[in-house]
């Protein structure tokens, strides 16, 4: 078990045996005008989707960390200011190993905006987000966020990755878990 996860603190016994993959999610969040950073993935998980900056925690950085890399790698930005805003466990169909993504708001940053080889960023209105080229569970979630609320969410999908078969989401206080 990664030291790092935290999702035995919301799981049940059967979920916590499972193995965690620990990945980071970052939204920057330009506030002043009511938009969000995107990206839309070019290659690999979650191709041809929007979604925001991350990917999986190395072994040798903590989580903070791995959200400031891949926010830098893929999209140029570094973030100056982050909020952790969410926990979402992914549950795929016949795959043993969960997914443990911590998401993040960059409130403030620097550096330009430059397109990777992994995502081309695009600015999007909060309220207008591009749902139907973004992961399922995003429209359920993305409200919490709007409401400044901390959310821990718990998605079980088919292995056709787009088809939600049951969900626990729910607002929390902190997502400190001490
Ligand atoms: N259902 C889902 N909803 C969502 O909003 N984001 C999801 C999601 N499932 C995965 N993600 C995010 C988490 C993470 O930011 C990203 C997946 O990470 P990647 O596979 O891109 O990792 P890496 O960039 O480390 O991969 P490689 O560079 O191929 O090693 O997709």
């Amino acid at each position: 078990m990664d030291s790092r996860s935290v999702a035995h603190h919301i799981e049940d016994s059967d979920h916590q045996a499972m193995a965690h993959r620990l990945y980071t999610l970052v939204f920057p969040l330009d506030s002043d005008n009511n938009r969000v950073l995107l990206g839309l993935k070019k290659r690999g998980f979650g191709c041809n989707k929007f979604n925001g900056f991350g990917g999986k925690v190395e072994a040798t950085e903590t989580i903070a960390e791995g959200a400031v890399r891949e926010l830098v790698e893929e999209s140029g930005l570094v973030a100056t200011s982050m909020q952790n805003c969410g926990l979402l466990l992914f549950y795929f169909e016949n795959d043993p190993v969960a997914m443990e993504v911590h998401v993040y708001l960059a409130h403030t940053y620097e550096g330009t905006v430059i397109e990777s080889d992994e995502m081309r960023p695009q600015w999007f209105d909060i309220h207008d987000m591009p749902f139907s080229q973004m992961w399922a569970d995003d429209s359920r979630w993305w409200p919490f966020v709007l409401r400044g609320e901390k959310f821990v969410g718990q998605f079980w999908l088919k292995a056709d990755q787009a088809t939600i078969t049951r969900e626990h989401l729910y607002a929390v206080e902190s997502l400190g878990f001490v």
